[in-house]
């Protein structure tokens, strides 16, 4: 498969607190990734573990601390100009439609703007009403002239979708595109963009903290856990062998995905999470049951598992589930 977008050993640290309490947050810690020409790849991993960081550097929003992004092998320029090219071919869905629609412009302005911005002539209102049919918000008409207050959740994503979609993009990132609307409204958005994504030959990288919407979106599939990615690779062979405690662990929790989240209860959990985990040796160690006394003296590098497959472990889980016991059930640490 053709790369479309490599991230090549990239890291964020972003300072933190105020005069009196300053700190370093490691929030990425070089991560590489590829997304090949068709593909989707989700990017997995709780609250805080960097992957809004992720995508906000991909998309040239943030500049690296260190290491680089590429798109069809070129640097992401960060410059206005390198960042308007970059935003037509790289879009973004975000978690909260709520929040990046305007709510004084009608959908036809929403839409419109950004074909207008990326050279449309003349009027846009034939291409919007097209782009509202692909989205599955028809009768088109019905649609055009309303505000963002006379749409629902679910509606006002597929504007967003509709309004990504106009600009003619090869990739679209989805940072959490479902997580704030009921099941079925997300599981209606995930389809859409499956079929938008064979319609038009598109690449998604799905970011989410559900392991299940990234199993049923993706191809492969990054886990991520403290800024760093532990497991990589084929997403139903990672499904049905995690080799990392923590896949292992995501895979067994219950987790509620779809509870809304207020931004600060958001900050809080990610706070929380950054401040308790160790920054030397296996990341994970403190809440993984297989944890030894090797997994905290040196740093844990991503090995190969296979072919396809990576992990950052020392003792990787074994890949024969009946030998890998329910967490549960876990052996106690040596
Ligand atoms: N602007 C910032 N300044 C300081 N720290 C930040 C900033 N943005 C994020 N962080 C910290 O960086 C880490 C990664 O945050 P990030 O938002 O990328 O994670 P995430 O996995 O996307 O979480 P969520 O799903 O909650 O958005 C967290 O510890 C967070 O508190």
């Amino acid at each position: 498969m053709k790369p479309l977008l490599q991230v090549h050993n990239v890291s964020q640290v972003y300072e933190s607190g105020g005069l009196l309490r300053k700190g370093k947050v490691r929030a990425v810690r070089d991560v590489s990734l590829v997304l090949g020409e068709g593909e989707v790849l989700a990017v997995v991993g709780e609250s805080g573990c960097g992957k809004s960081t992720l995508a906000r550097m991909i998309l040239g929003l943030l500049e690296p601390t260190a290491g680089r992004v590429e798109f069809e092998g070129r640097a992401v320029d960060r410059r206005r100009r390198g960042r308007l090219e970059t935003a037509k071919r790289l879009q973004m869905i975000f978690q909260d439609p709520f929040e990046t629609i305007n709510s004084n412009q009608r959908v036809e302005t929403v839409i419109g703007r950004p074909l207008q911005l990326h050279g449309a002539k003349g009027p846009v209102r034939e291409r919007v009403l097209e782009l509202l049919g692909q989205v599955g918000l028809t009768p088109a008409e019905d649609y055009i002239d309303k505000y963002p207050s006379q749409l629902s959740g679910g509606q006002k994503q597929r504007v967003m979708i509709a309004r990504a979609l106009g600009i003619g993009p090869r990739v679209l990132i989805a940072d959490e595109p479902t997580s704030m609307l009921d099941v079925s409204i997300g599981i209606g958005i995930m389809n859409l963009m499956l079929d938008l994504k064979r319609d038009n030959d598109l690449s998604l990288l799905w970011i989410t903290h559900n392991l299940g919407s990234a199993r049923y979106m993706s191809d492969r599939i990054v886990i991520m856990f403290g800024g760093q990615i532990v497991e990589s690779g084929p997403t139903e062979d990672v499904i049905a062998s995690p080799g990392h405690p923590y896949t292992r662990a995501l895979l067994h929790a219950s987790p509620d995905p779809w509870r809304q989240k207020t931004e600060g209860e958001k900050f809080d959990d990610a706070e929380r999470e950054e401040s308790g985990l160790p920054e030397s040796g296996c990341r994970f160690r403190n809440r993984c049951p297989w944890a030894r006394e090797e997994c905290g003296q040196n740093e844990i590098p991503l090995t190969s598992l296979d072919a396809e497959r990576e992990v950052r472990c020392l003792f990787p889980l074994p890949s024969d589930p009946a030998s890998s016991p329910l967490p549960h059930e876990e052996r106690t640490v040596d």
